[in-house]
């Protein structure tokens, strides 16, 4: 993971050949749905597992079959909440459970409207306490203008104070990652890269399309 120099505390895998492999497969258009959300899947399973090596760990003394000796655990996974934003976050929060098994997780729904307000409509919000111990961990795989993790940090907050909140995605454009750092300057991001810039309607360049309709299918109106 490297740390850019642009911000503190927000990080990219581009010197990691695997990541980058799962995150050209999920920009190629002819990646459909289902292995669309299977590499959503992987990159929140290894990117949690890169997020342990910034965790806590203990020593703990042990018995093996032939001897004591020392162990470790690491202490930040026992206290984990994960906010899932609906809907692109699902497949993402699926891998980072899989590593951080212990979380509690809270459900947040964020809809964008079109530019140049991108609004944030955010009907549904389930969020457990949260203690002063505890790492929150934000999944959303796209980080675009920045306005849908400022309104649910802005929310999230209001559940407790968390000994780190930390925001796991898969592309941010550097406007969002700006805005994110002014609002909440306490935040740390990790994202597997950090694209260009956004285009006139809100989307990152390169990319990958919208994620939500890439995983799920476009929604249509009734
Ligand atoms: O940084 P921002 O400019 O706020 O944009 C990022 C948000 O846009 C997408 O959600 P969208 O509103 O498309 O909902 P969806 O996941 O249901 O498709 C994405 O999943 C982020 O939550
Ligand atoms: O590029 C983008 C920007 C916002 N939301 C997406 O799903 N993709
Ligand atoms: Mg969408």
């Amino acid at each position: 993971m490297i740390e850019d120099r642009r911000w503190k505390g927000v990080y990219s895998f581009e010197d990691s050949p695997f990541i980058m492999e799962i995150l050209t497969e999920l920009r190629d258009e002819r990646t459909g749905p289902i292995p669309f959300r299977k590499g959503l899947v992987k990159l929140g399973r290894y990117m949690a597992y890169e997020l342990t090596k910034t965790m806590e760990v203990e020593e703990v003394p042990i018995k093996t079959p032939l001897e004591e000796t020392t162990g470790v655990i690491v202490r930040d996974r026992r206290n984990v909440v994960i906010i899932t934003v609906l809907r692109a976050a699902i497949p993402l929060m699926e891998g980072l459970i899989k590593v951080l098994d212990h979380a509690r997780v809270g459900i947040v729904s964020a809809s964008r409207g079109k530019a140049p307000k991108f609004e944030i409509e955010m009907k549904y919000v389930k969020v457990p306490q949260v203690k002063p111990e505890d790492t929150v961990i934000i999944a959303d795989p796209m980080i675009a203008t920045g306005s849908t993790l400022i309104r649910v940090l802005d929310e999230v907050k209001k559940y407790g104070k968390a000994k780190r909140y930390v925001i796991v995605g898969v592309l941010a454009a550097p406007e969002g990652i700006s805005r994110i750092k002014e609002a909440h300057p306490d935040v740390e991001m990790f994202v597997a890269a950090i694209d260009r810039e956004l285009n006139d309607h809100g989307y990152i360049l390169p990319g990958l399309g919208d994620a939500g309709d890439r995983a799920f299918g476009a929604p249509i109106k009734v």
